[in-house]
């Protein structure tokens, strides 16, 4: 069985216990590495009994011995396995409340029909009444056509839904705003573009997700070209505000500046190009991007005309050849592709103090373990390693201050505040190789990202509302 993000199963058994104590049973568990952390009656009784044992293993791969030694147990019959990561998504993870009751007619008539006409007729009359009388003034749709999900590749809309209702989940827990999973049974971009359209009138902001490049460069120019809220690729824009404010915090421990390091990105899709662009203008000028072919250079002629572009701003020198080839000397390794691509030993031939960051999610483009001899500071996109660097630091936030501000879109230099106002949470007393950049779970960064955000969406003119909070600040 393949543990699914944890180590622990739950076994359903069914004890007779005229022929079998639970001291027996335990002592299976723990003698085929099992550790019982919690035990739910199920069904109490003085001959049969049903159990939940939640079981933790140090090693996944005993969890189909321990099964089977527990079903070969005289007196026990073994219901059946499960995975509690899968427990919970039974059913999804969200769902839609009301927030009125309607207990009577009273109640029904002005919720429904006839007063929720006269509230149509307003909107009807002055559109922007959407924003107060409406979901919309709180509502984001997280968009996917499925193609690009974690780095788990095309594995279609169906498949894309855990992730997008996880996304939806962050969005309200993290920042009280309320966002709805939409997962399309189509690639065309023309198609992807006309339903996003027209969906816009339910939402404040449009955050697509997991949509692979070089689509989701056209997808998202157009919709911001045709739409007056916010259009957001989170793989983009989120990954690259995060990855930034982790290199603001990296650069310090190692003691050097962005204008004189090397930078190696690898896997040029959605996140590596605006990655890129980021530190660009953050002021990297040495930066050199690998795909799957190599380096990305001049003198190719590239069918994804959006990597002619980056052949054009970036590689400096124009070196050519494998990753393992550009990352001689490099300063900061910045993993956007797949898993385990980067080995030990190119790390080892990186510049003193190399800096990693293995963002491919599920699985880092070079585990822990084998980068940790040889880096100074390593991160990656997921929370059961330090560093944490996942664009759920970015997103709640940004999209807080946006609708907040009723932005008509988000800017380059609200995405750069919000990128410092991440990393400014971490002190330099606090800052360390293990701690480059706070939690999500840290209760500053959704306030600081959101402040940022609205203060820049006022300068740059694109505010169409002073939240309360900002109205007497200067
Ligand atoms: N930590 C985070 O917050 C975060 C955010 C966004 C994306 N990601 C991860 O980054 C990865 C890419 O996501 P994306 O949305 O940009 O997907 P994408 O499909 O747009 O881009 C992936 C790129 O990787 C390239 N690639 C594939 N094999 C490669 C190889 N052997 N060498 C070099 N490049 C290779 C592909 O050609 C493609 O250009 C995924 O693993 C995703 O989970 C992490
Ligand atoms: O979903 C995540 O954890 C981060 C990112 O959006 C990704 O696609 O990997
Ligand atoms: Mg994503």
């Amino acid at each position: 069985m393949r543990l699914e993000g944890g180590n622990s199963v739950i076994l359903r058994v069914e004890m007779d216990k005229q022929s079998v104590t639970f001291a027996e049973l335990v002592s299976v568990i723990g003698h085929q590495g099992g550790d019982i952390v919690a035990i739910d009656v199920i069904r109490p009784g003085r001959k049969m009994e049903i159990r939940d044992l939640t079981v933790s293993v140090v090693d996944p791969s005993v969890v189909e011995t321990l099964s089977a030694a527990v079903a070969a147990m005289k007196g026990i019959h073994l219901v059946n396995v499960s995975d509690r990561t899968f427990l919970l998504h039974l059913g999804g993870k969200i769902q839609v409340q009301s927030k009125v009751p309607i207990k009577n007619r009273d109640d029904l008539s002005r919720v429904y029909t006839p007063g929720v006409a006269n509230v149509c007729l307003a909107i009807r009359d002055d559109i922007s009444k959407a924003f107060s009388l409406t979901i919309r003034r709180n509502m984001v749709a997280v968009v996917s056509d499925g193609t690009a999900v974690l780095g788990l590749g095309d594995i279609g809309p169906h498949a894309a839904m855990p992730v997008m209702e996880g996304k939806a989940m962050l969005f309200k827990e993290l920042a009280g705003v309320d966002a709805f999973p939409i997962c399309l049974d189509t690639k065309d971009t023309e198609e992807i573009i006309a339903i996003v359209k027209a969906l816009a009138p339910t939402f404040g902001g449009i955050n697509l997700e997991d949509i692979s490049s070089p689509r989701c460069f056209e997808i998202e120019r157009r919709l911001k070209e045709q739409l007056d809220i916010p259009v957001f690729h989170d793989d983009q824009h989120g990954t690259a505000v995060v990855l930034l404010a982790g290199l603001i915090n990296a650069l310090k421990i190692v003691g050097k500046s962005m204008s004189d390091i090397k930078v190696v990105v690898c896997g040029i899709g959605a996140a590596g190009v605006a990655c890129s662009r980021m530190l660009l203008a953050a002021g990297v000028t040495h930066l050199v991007g690998v795909d799957k072919d190599g380096a990305i250079h001049r003198d190719a002629a590239y069918e994804n005309e959006v990597w002619n572009e980056y052949a054009a701003m970036t590689n400096p020198h124009n070196e050519k050849g494998s990753l393992s080839e550009v990352i001689q000397g490099a300063d900061v390794f910045i993993g956007l592709s797949r898993p385990r691509l980067l080995s030990g030993e190119a790390v080892r031939r990186m510049n003193t103090d190399p800096i990693v960051f293995a963002m491919a999610n599920p699985d880092p483009e070079i585990s822990p373990e084998e980068a940790g001899p040889y880096v100074r500071v390593y991160a990656t996109g997921r929370s059961d390693y330090p560093n944490q660097l996942n664009n759920v630091l970015a997103f709640p936030g940004i999209f807080r201050g946006a609708l907040d501000a009723r932005a008509s879109s988000i800017t380059e230099s609200m995405k750069l505040a919000a990128a410092k106002a991440i990393a400014s949470i971490v002190t330099d007393e606090e800052l360390n190789s293990d701690y480059i950049i706070p939690s999500v779970f840290n209760e500053k960064v959704v306030p600081a990202v959101r402040k940022a955000v609205v203060m820049e969406a006022i300068h740059s003119g694109v505010a169409r509302k002073v939240p309360g909070d900002f109205r007497n600040l200067d």
